[in-house]
């Protein structure tokens, strides 16, 4: 079971910049959560003070019903240097066994990073170099990366980005079958059609929570254009002293 999550006035600036303002939530255990909003929005920052990345004020509480289980994080994008001969099944190890990579995995090692790659229908990829792959098949070696330690919380930062439809139907059977095993995700996504299939809770962020619920009802037509309005409500002020 996944741990559901606490935010309590969590608010976070860079420099002069306010970020977040007071942003108090309960994300519940079990579901899926989907964090959208225009772009500069903080939506990456709500995700990376969760993940203690980032510095931020108020308290964030991760609560498990049982024992700490795994997290599974997926950054926006890969960090891997692209000249280094490291292939999809090395990078994917790495993880896995936290070892250096001269050292020989084992088969056990090898067929779990298999199955996962499967899951993402990346099997046959695994011998190609990382930096050989677009960028939507970098995407989902990460998603796969990240389910290897069969997380209960799963973090992820527009997983989505470049994948093609073959890819988006993948990661959304996966997470079908995350939710039924009552795992927790939060998910960074900008594609108001697919959330609605995902049938996840949607959370607006515009540095303030705008809104909470269910997809249905928080991504009304009539809703939409005030909720991603990518200029904030101090932005008014802005404008004029420019011109
Ligand atoms: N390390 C940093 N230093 C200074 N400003 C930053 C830093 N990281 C993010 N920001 C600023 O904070 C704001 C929010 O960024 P963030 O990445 O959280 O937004 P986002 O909602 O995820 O945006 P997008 O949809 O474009 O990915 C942006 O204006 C960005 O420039």
């Amino acid at each position: 079971m996944g741990p559901s999550i606490s935010i309590n006035n969590v608010s976070l600036r860079y420099e002069n910049n306010i970020i977040l303002e007071d942003i108090s939530t309960v994300l519940e255990a079990g579901q899926c959560h989907v964090v959208m909003g225009p772009n500069g929005g903080g939506k990456t920052s709500l995700l990376r003070s969760l993940l203690g990345l980032t510095p931020f004020k108020g308290k964030i509480n991760v609560h498990w019903s049982d024992k700490k289980g795994n997290i599974g994080y997926v950054p926006q994008k890969a960090a891997f240097e692209p000249s280094l001969p490291l292939t999809v099944l090395d990078f994917i190890l790495l993880n896995q066994t936290r070892t250096p990579l001269f050292f020989n995995f084992n088969k056990k090692h090898k067929a779990k990073a298999l199955q996962q790659l499967a899951r993402v229908g990346m099997e046959d990829r695994a011998l190609l170099r990382m930096g050989q792959l677009s960028g939507g098949e970098q995407q989902r070696v990460l998603f796969a990366q990240a389910l290897l330690d069969d997380p209960d919380l799963l973090i992820l930062d527009e997983p989505t980005n470049g994948m093609d439809e073959n890819g988006v139907r993948y990661f959304e059977s996966l997470i079908a079958e995350l939710v039924k095993e009552k795992k927790t995700i939060l998910v960074v996504h900008h594609d108001i059609s697919a959330v609605r299939r995902l049938k996840a809770t949607v959370h607006i962020v515009n540095g303030k929570l705008l809104e909470s619920g269910d997809a249905e009802s928080v991504l009304q037509p009539t809703k939409i254009e005030r909720l991603f309005n990518h200029y904030r409500s101090n932005s008014a002020n802005i404008k004029s002293e420019v011109a």
